[in-house]
């Protein structure tokens, strides 16, 4: 029985995924085999030893210690793309919100008091004050072409905005999904400079985080709409404020709340929204749980953000072993001489690597004894060992 810990709501769909004679999933779960989470934070939290992977339900893994999973010989794996409509679909919203200046008019509105009359009388005295703009022919400046800035870059093709695209790594599946109008960028400064909107889908690392600052925002077009639904980290705030001050920025549309831009009418923060769909909250789950349980119940590797993909279909009637290890010279001459030397002979192996990180599946005919587990452990530079019968 295979034990997982959630420590955040995970849809029901996901968990059915499980099933109950051969998973215990609740959010009480003591020595996990697994933990399914989405935005919980597991940066101070004790890693316990009975570990083997951690599945995140959603894209980010920025509240994760990934590289100390890594360290420990634990897979980290994410949902790519399960919930990029959700959040295209909000990010869209926010382009109509900021250019037709809704949530300001909507709070006028909801505050007019009097007869319908009189009502309607300061509506139109006042309307003028929000007035807005139309998206088409509007440049839409797009950074981070991943799951969700590809598919906002095409739905801003869609209604007939010009869009520019920076992202250095762009993948080849993402470069095939884009729409061919989309501009490529350069630099981050070519977007803000040439957009009328601009905004960010990038994860939020050492290299993006602040990557909207004050000398940023200096360079961009004045009244320049930013929309941030990738992490809060990603903006500093305080130069946000600065920015909306000056006039520099005509709004700040987000899915993060902040002090600094509390109460603004030029700002409209969500609660981290993106992804609160149902159909997204279960593309998510379900992604995640069945790649976590084919990685329990065979050592197979899909779509991790720290291991190498690894998929070995099953062969023989033998244990399967599975080694974790750095990334460094003659590891699996000792792995498969640990093998030998219990006289098993090996069906199938299949090796990988990436980064710092190898990983070593190998099929055997016959069981594999408990000293040959000790002794594989024993090896410097082995992060993890498992048998899987
Ligand atoms: N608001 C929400 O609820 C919500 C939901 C999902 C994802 N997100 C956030 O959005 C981010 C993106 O999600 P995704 O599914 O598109 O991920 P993704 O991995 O598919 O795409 C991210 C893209 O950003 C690019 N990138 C990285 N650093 C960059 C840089 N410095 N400049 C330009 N591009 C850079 C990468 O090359 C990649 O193509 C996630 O990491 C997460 O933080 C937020
Ligand atoms: O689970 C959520 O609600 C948010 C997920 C989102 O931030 C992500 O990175 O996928």
């Amino acid at each position: 029985m295979y034990k997982i810990l959630t420590l955040n709501n995970i849809s029901a769909k996901g968990l059915d995924r499980l099933p109950r004679e051969l998973f215990e999933a609740s959010s009480e779960i003591q020595h996990p085999d697994a933990v399914l989470l989405r935005s919980a934070k597991l940066h101070d939290w004790p890693i316990p030893d009975t570990l083997k992977a951690v599945g995140r339900a959603g894209a980010g893994v920025n509240n994760i210690p990934v590289e100390a999973m890594s360290r420990r010989g634990i897979p980290v794996f994410n949902a790519p793309g399960a919930n990029a409509n959700a959040v295209k679909e909000l990010v869209i919203a926010g382009l109509f919100l900021a250019a037709r200046n809704i949530c300001p008019a909507w709070d006028f509105a909801r505050q007019l008091q009097g007869s319908d009359a009189e009502m309607n009388q300061q509506a139109e005295a006042e309307k003028k004050r929000f007035t807005g703009f139309e998206l088409p022919g509007r440049t839409l400046g797009v950074i981070g072409l991943g799951a969700i800035g590809v598919n906002v870059a095409n739905a801003a093709r869609a209604l007939g905005m010009n869009v520019i695209g920076y992202d250095p790594d762009i993948t080849v599946r993402s470069a095939w999904r884009l729409e061919a109008a989309v501009r490529r960028a350069h630099s981050i400064d070519e977007v803000f400079a040439e957009s009328d909107m601009v905004t960010l889908h990038v994860p939020e690392t050492d290299t993006t985080r602040h990557m909207v600052n004050g000398s940023r925002l200096a360079t961009a077009r004045k009244g320049m709409v930013l929309v941030n639904f990738a992490r809060a980290g990603v903006v500093d705030v305080e130069a946000v404020a600065g920015a909306l001050d000056s006039g520099r920025l005509h709004s700040y549309i987000c899915d993060f709340p902040s002090n600094a831009l509390k109460g603004r009418d030029d700002v409209v923060a969500l609660p981290h929204l993106g992804a609160s769909t149902h159909e997204a909250q279960e593309n998510c789950a379900i992604m995640v749980a069945d790649q976590v349980r084919d990685f329990l119940e065979t050592g197979n590797v899909v779509n991790s953000v720290n291991f190498p993909e690894l998929v070995l279909p099953r062969n023989g009637s033998g244990d399967r072993l599975t080694v974790v290890n750095a990334n460094v010279p003659n590891m699996l001459g000792q792995i498969s001489t640990a093998v030998a030397e219990a006289g098993l002979n090996i069906d199938d192996m299949v090796n990988k690597s990436r980064g710092d990180i190898a990983y070593t599946v190998t099929d055997v005919a016959g069981r594999i004894p408990a000293e040959v587990v000790e002794r594989l452990r024993g090896i410097e530079g082995v992060l993890s060992v498992r048998v899987i019968e």
